[in-house]
């Protein structure tokens, strides 16, 4: 079997703040293949994020104290700089939730195209030109290209007119179309992986749902990999190939998307599962579930789920939790599972459909 595009090991992320020492992600193992898109899910602290800016050491990741990170045979974790710079404009692209953040208000969104593809294309030659810091684009006949391209991605990501709007400025769009101009900038460099966090999650249904289907085209005509972080459990379903499911910085259980959300098994991902279904019906029993659920303890010692898990036992609370692994390649860490009052299928008749951010937006 060809090697995975994505590796990652037994990683283990930590902040040292003022209040002590935070285990962020402790001990996660995925993997993400050419041409897949892995879904990460959990709730708000989780470690989804933090595992996502592990792997480039974008924005204070916090210290890697173990694991590896493996990007196409390479070691991330003890990477120059040097190396992940290069990584990050070309190989491996990411984009956020808020798009204010990743666009630069003073030029048009075009023109941060056609950057992003200019440096994806440089040659030997125009790296030695920006080391002695030519300008870009002295060349009438090689911005007229950059520009076919930037409007080839725009419409690539669903902007509207984009003959037009290559030349708009980033004030000048809906937050659906800062977004997609994002996506845009991100496609630039024909990334082998996109690691997208949250990327649809302030946007409203109709174009969350219409970006989350480009990128499933873009995985489809690229063979892109893409590493999705959500905490919405109907964007998974929409897009995922396979998915993580992520607790207290610990890997519950994982597995093909259709297996997880229509027969999971652990605890925590049934909990979940059954408060998105029940959450979409605006359900405040369920609701109030999830507020209890969202507050995970801080100790390492057994499951990290165990204080809010109806199944607990006292091996659960001791020594480690091992992951056990079948051929259909679900991976579960449960020492219960599975249940004998299993009902969960029988109840849960279908996979919720995706309620995200309600902001409107029109794009
Ligand atoms: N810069 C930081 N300093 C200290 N702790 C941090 C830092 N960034 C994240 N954390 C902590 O790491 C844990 C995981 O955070 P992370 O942002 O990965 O969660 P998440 O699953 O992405 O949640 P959300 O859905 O809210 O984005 C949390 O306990 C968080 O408080
Ligand atoms: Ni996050």
């Amino acid at each position: 079997m060809s090697r995975p595009l994505l590796r990652v090991e037994n990683l283990q992320t930590r902040f040292d703040t003022d209040h002590g020492i935070v285990d962020a992600v402790n001990g996660v193992s995925f993997t993400v293949d050419q041409g897949e898109i892995v879904g990460i899910l959990g709730e708000s602290g989780s470690g989804k994020s933090v595992t996502a800016r592990s792997i480039c050491r974008l924005e204070d990741p916090g210290e890697i104290v173990g694991g590896s990170i493996t990007f196409a045979d390479r070691e991330l974790t003890t990477a120059t700089e040097a190396t992940l710079r290069q990584l990050r404009g070309n190989k491996v692209s990411m984009v956020f939730q808020d798009p204010t953040e990743s666009l630069n208000p003073v030029f048009p969104v075009g023109e941060q195209i056609a950057e992003s593809v200019r440096i994806h294309q440089s040659s030997e030659t125009q790296r030695l030109l920006d080391f002695l810091g030519v300008s870009p684009f002295r060349d009438r006949s090689a911005w007229k290209n950059a520009r076919e391209h930037a409007i080839g991605l725009l419409d690539q990501v669903g902007i509207p007119n984009p003959e037009a709007n290559v030349s708009s400025f980033p004030h000048e769009f809906s937050g659906g179309l800062r977004q997609r101009a994002v996506l845009a900038i991100a496609l630039a460099s024909e990334p082998a992986l996109l690691v997208a966090d949250e990327p649809t999650t302030a946007l409203d249904t109709t174009t969350q749902a219409d970006i989350l289907s480009r990128l499933r085209s873009l995985r489809d005509e690229q063979n892109t990999g893409i590493l999705l972080i959500s905490h919405d459990v109907g964007v998974i379903a929409q897009t995922c190939d396979r998915v993580v499911v992520l607790y207290d910085g610990e890997v519950m259980e994982a597995g093909p998307v259709e297996r997880i959300l229509t027969a999971p098994e652990h605890p925590y991902t049934r909990a979940l599962l059954s408060c998105s279904v029940r959450n979409s019906d605006a359900d405040e029993q369920a609701q109030s579930v999830m507020a209890r659920l969202g507050d995970p303890s801080s100790s390492h010692e057994g499951c990290p789920f165990a204080d809010r898990c109806q199944h607990v036992t006292e091996a659960c609370r001791s020594g480690s939790v091992p992951t056990t692994e079948d051929t259909s390649d679900h991976r579960l860490a449960c020492l219960e599972a599975p249940f004998s009052e299993d009902k969960f299928v029988s109840e849960q008749q279908e996979i919720p459909a995706a309620n995200g951010g309600q902001q409107n937006d029109t794009a």
